[in-house]
């Protein structure tokens, strides 16, 4: 599947990113098993560790919203280059989306995909 309208909502979400303290933005757009697309930025705050990073905002709102099945997940920030998720997001992607794609892509139109299982081996599962 071509994942470049999904890394467009990503780059637009991008935008949105409340980032006083780190500058750094970042971006996720999540499409569901049906085709609809969730978009998240990074939300700060200047007790740092209440900070919500952009594919954990992507996926809740999904969540909340009554979506549970989720083909991929993009994912973009202002350094223009990959981005991966932080081990926390890790941790959500693997629990909402486990057989889900991961889709970094950087500003030269270039992609890299990989399964959550790549990118947390041997998880934390209750
Ligand atoms: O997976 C990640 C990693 C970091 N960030 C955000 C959090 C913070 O606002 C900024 C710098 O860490 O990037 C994300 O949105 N997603
Ligand atoms: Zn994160």
């Amino acid at each position: 599947m071509n994942y470049s309208e999904l890394v467009n909502e990503a780059m637009k979400a991008k935008e949105m990113a409340y980032v006083p303290y780190s500058k750094f933005k970042v971006g996720a757009a999540v499409i569901t098993k049906g085709g609809k697309i969730y978009t998240g930025c990074n939300i700060e705050n200047a007790s740092f560790g209440a900070t919500n990073c952009a594919e954990r905002t992507a996926l809740f709102k999904a969540v909340s919203e009554g979506d549970r099945e989720f083909e991929a997940i993009a994912v973009v920030s202002s350094s223009g280059d990959f981005t991966p998720p932080c081990g926390i997001c890790r941790q959500v992607l693997a629990e909402l989306m486990p057989e889900g794609k991961i889709i970094l892509a950087n500003n030269n139109g270039e992609t890299r995909e990989y399964m959550v299982e790549d990118l947390l081996p041997v998880r934390f599962e209750l």
